[in-house]
């Protein structure tokens, strides 16, 4: 079941006038959008990308800090009970976490700040921050999605499975986001991205 918090909505900055922005990247799991989004920010450093916070363990090579924060449950229902979060859910029997006070932190002093997140979180950083851009990442197709999957050889066949279930929910609501890029050539993306961020 995905469960998502309440939030803050759009409130007036008192720390700055600048235009600092949320910016939410979606779409299915294997889409492409963490690969995306590395690519993003070499780009453009002066983006921020928000680290979230998970319940899931660590894949061969993340790192703690810079993929996520990897917590255990306990705590991660500790954060939620303090209202740590800005927005969160439970996908694939992790729980995963946007941390709230950086988050806002740095949209009010004037940053782009970009959300790499699964649907249900999405949808309610949309409802609360009708602002935030919201960029929906399609795949070329299901049979791509699978295969980027696989050949990321980082899941169990389990986890596999719940993505590609996922997937297919996901992509129906494609057309609730503001915009809707297909990551089949990569550097075709990331230019429809930067179009859209940067005109
Ligand atoms: N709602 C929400 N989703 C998140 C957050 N962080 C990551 N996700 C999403 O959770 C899903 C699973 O992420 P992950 O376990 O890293 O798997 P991957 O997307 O297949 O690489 C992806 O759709 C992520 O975009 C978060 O803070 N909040
Ligand atoms: N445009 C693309 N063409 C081919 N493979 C891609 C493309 N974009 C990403 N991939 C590959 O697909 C796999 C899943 O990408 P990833 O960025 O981990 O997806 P997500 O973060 O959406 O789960 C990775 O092995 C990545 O190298």
């Amino acid at each position: 079941m995905i469960k998502v918090l309440p939030i803050q909505s759009d409130a007036p900055t008192k720390k700055s006038s600048s235009p600092g922005r949320l910016i939410v990247l979606t779409g299915p799991s294997g889409v492409g959008k963490g690969t995306l989004m590395q690519e993003l920010l070499k780009r453009h450093p002066e983006l921020y990308y928000s680290v979230s916070v998970t319940t899931r363990s660590p894949r061969p090579g993340e790192i703690n800090g810079e993929n996520y924060y990897f917590i255990s449950r306990t705590k991660f229902e500790q954060l939620l009970a303090q209202g740590e979060f800005l927005e969160w859910a439970e996908f694939a029997g992790n729980y995963y976490g946007t941390p709230r006070e950086a988050v806002l932190n740095q949209v009010h002093s004037g940053k782009l700040v970009v959300l790499e997140i699964e649907l249900q979180g999405a949808r309610q950083i949309r409802s609360e921050f009708p602002k935030a851009l919201s960029i929906f990442i399609l795949p070329p197709s299901m049979n791509e999605l699978e295969s980027r999957i696989r050949g990321r050889a980082q899941d169990s066949e389990e986890a596999i499975a719940r993505r590609l279930c996922r997937a297919e929910e996901e992509i129906q609501a494609a057309e609730e986001f503001d915009v809707q890029i297909v990551n089949d050539d990569l550097e075709n993306a990331l230019n429809a991205i930067e179009a859209v961020l940067f005109g």
